[in-house]
């Protein structure tokens, strides 16, 4: 790659900022203008009406974390609001060791990953040098389990202002609307999922960071090969959340090959875990199964029995996460990778399941947005490229997640119980 390539040019940055100085107003009134025309368009659609139904239900689903953050994202992320972390960023940055640990910070940090990878990686660099961040209230054991930040990745100024204030030098970018949640909501999927990986990139190119986004199975669609889906294949998804997923990927891409950026990317699968809920996507059926099979016995399961889908416990999906953003840079053959561990369908995880807990009764009522979705997703993932080129491993097969699942939510039900 030649020099002029090798970093984001000076010059390119320097009007970058210059510009957003006066764009982003003008941006923002743009997107207001555009959210009120497409609300109106929302409102007028029928078939879109049908969609809002969805994300009701979803709202009113006690297991969807990200439908209150959606309605949070409405009232914050066009509004002008200027950072008022500026002090609570240098507090953070304070208490920062100088030692050869990157400094990492994690966007939409409290949704159904984030929190876990903080875990995982205060572990191993830290407790202080991984900050979460979101636009939601951190619970109490999050806020006291290591620093967290407010940011809105929707305003530029205040990413920059964290990243430079507290000397991030990896930034993991989880923020986003899923896939059920996404269909429900195009135009602030699209700014979130979108407009946001923009101000992302630009100030991981501006910083030199290295990137982390994950992907997902959901940036295929119904003309890709689904059994199994290599990594280069045809990606044609019908769904906000893949378009957003699969420009994702291709602004890394050509962001690590015209700016040096060290873009790194993992499509995960559907994840599965215990102590998270997920934020409203395709997939989320093979975690309530496991809440309402402890809980009330009975589960009615929104996708046919018959589909299969690849998924991963969060266990392995976060240490393939670590793994790929610490492997060597000449060990990655690409910037973007598969991942899999299993692939089953809700007939053989309630079969599972039921091997533990023979009572559980399962019934089916399909909803029909989310099975156009599963049925337009990969069956099986090769994921050959990154088990050959950084040595990525599964830890968990359906039995083994099964049982892990069972013993972590019975025994929290116990705790529960007797308190
Ligand atoms: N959970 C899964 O099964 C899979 C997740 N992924 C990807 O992994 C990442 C993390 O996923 P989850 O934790 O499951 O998502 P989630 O939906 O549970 O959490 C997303 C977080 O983003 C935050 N957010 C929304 N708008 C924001 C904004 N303007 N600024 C900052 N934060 C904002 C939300 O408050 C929420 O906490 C996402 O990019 C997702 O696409 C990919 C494949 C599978
Ligand atoms: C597989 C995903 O990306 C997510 N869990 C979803 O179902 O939207």
């Amino acid at each position: 790659m030649s020099t002029q390539h090798n970093q984001f040019d000076r010059r390119d940055s320097a009007l970058l900022k210059e510009q957003r100085g006066e764009a982003s107003y003008t941006a923002r009134k743009r997107d207001t203008l555009l959210s009120f025309q497409l609300t109106y368009w929302y409102l007028k659609m029928p078939v879109v009406r049908a969609l809002s139904k969805v994300a009701k239900k979803a709202l009113l689903a006690p297991v969807c974390g990200c439908q209150v953050s959606a309605v949070a994202v409405r009232h914050v992320s066009f509004s002008p609001r200027q950072v008022t972390s500026a002090s609570d960023a240098s507090f953070h940055s304070v208490s920062f060791s100088e030692t050869d640990h990157p400094k990492v910070l994690i966007t939409g940090g409290l949704g159904q990953l984030g929190v876990g990878l903080a875990k995982l990686l205060r572990k191993r660099f830290g407790k202080n040098n991984v900050i979460l961040s979101d636009i939601r209230k951190p619970p109490t054991h999050v806020f006291h389990s290591g620093p967290f930040i407010y940011s809105d990745i929707l305003d530029y100024k205040n990413l920059r202002e964290i990243v430079v204030n507290n000397r991030i030098t990896w930034l993991v970018h989880y923020s986003a609307l899923l896939s059920a949640v996404g269909e429900a909501n195009v135009p602030l999927a699209r700014a979130v999922n979108i407009t946001g990986l923009h101000n992302i990139l630009d100030i991981a190119a501006e910083h030199g960071l290295r990137l982390f986004v994950p992907s997902t199975i959901g940036a295929f669609g119904p003309t890709s090969p689904r059994n199994p889906t290599p990594d280069l294949c045809v990606q044609r998804p019908r769904t906000i959340y893949g378009v957003s997923k699969v420009h994702a990927e291709l602004m890394g891409e050509y962001y690590h090959h015209r700016y040096g950026l060290d873009f790194r990317c993992l499509r995960y699968p559907g994840i599965i875990s215990a102590d998270s809920q997920p934020g409203g996507g395709t997939t989320d059926y093979a975690v309530q199964i496991f809440h309402d099979a402890v809980k009330t016995g009975k589960f009615e399961c929104n996708l046919k029995p018959d589909t299969r889908l690849p998924m991963m416990y969060i266990d392995d999906c976060l240490r393939a996460t670590l793994e790929v953003m610490e492997a060597p840079v000449e060990t990655l053959s690409m910037r973007t990778y598969n991942i899999n561990a299993m692939s089953f369908t809700p007939d053989e995880l309630a079969q599972e399941v039921q091997k533990q807990l023979p009572d559980l009764q399962v019934t089916y009522n399909i909803d029909p947005v989310r099975q156009a979705i599963a049925d337009s997703w990969p069956m099986n993932f090769d994921d050959s490229n990154a088990r050959n080129d950084w040595s990525w491993k599964h830890d968990y097969d359906l039995p083994e997640l099964v049982q892990t699942m069972l013993n972590f939510i019975g025994s929290d039900s116990q705790v529960a119980q007797a308190s």
